[in-house]
């Protein structure tokens, strides 16, 4: 099934120039939903997790399924404010716009394993912010997973860990 049938192109998208790409389309479909998370899954269970972190908010509608299928634990990193207590928070560019990521303290215990799953991959920054989290707070990130990757803008070059995507876009 090629999962690029199920996946929207939207031009100038949140601002000209922009091309978005859109997964709610895959959502709506569950046959490509469902092969969409199970080679995620089959992408992530060799890195033996003991928890899946889901990015906010796209990032949690792929992690959330995932780490039910996997059996392992599942964190929530969240966009500034969102979450309660105390937390340890790391600024981040975006491919149109800045953004700060926070996690609980708490929430990964020392030498954890924790795989980073979020939609797309565009610059990197969100996973390589997310990476630092992790690793501030104890983990050790093994891998990461998304469903989309936009290799013109070489976010791979950001991260230092394995990353699987499924659908890949030069433009
Ligand atoms: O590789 P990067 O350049 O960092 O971009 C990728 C991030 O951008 C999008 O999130 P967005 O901040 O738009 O939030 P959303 O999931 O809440 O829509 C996407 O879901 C990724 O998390
Ligand atoms: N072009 C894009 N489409 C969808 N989500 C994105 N997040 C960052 N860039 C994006």
């Amino acid at each position: 099934m090629d999962i690029k049938q199920h996946i929207r192109e939207v031009p100038d998208f949140p601002k000209p120039g922009i091309l978005f790409y859109d997964i709610s389309t895959l959502l709506m479909h569950p046959g490509a939903w469902q092969h969409t998370v199970r080679q995620m899954a089959d992408a992530i269970a060799p890195h033996k997790p003991d928890l899946l972190a889901g990015i906010e908010s796209r990032g949690f509608l792929v992690s959330a399924p995932l780490a039910l299928m996997l059996g392992c634990g599942f964190i929530m990193l969240r966009k500034k404010g969102k979450l309660p207590g105390a937390t340890v928070r790391h600024e981040y560019d975006l491919e149109y716009g800045s953004d700060i990521i926070e996690i609980q303290e708490g929430a990964v215990q020392p030498g954890q394993k924790v795989v980073l799953v979020d939609d797309l991959l565009a610059t990197g920054g969100t996973l390589a912010a997310a990476a630092e989290l992790i690793r501030k707070v104890g983990g050790q990130v093994p891998a990461a997973a998304c469903i989309i990757e936009l290799t013109f803008l070489n976010g791979r070059d950001k991260l230092d860990m394995p990353i699987t995507t499924l659908a890949q876009y030069d433009q």
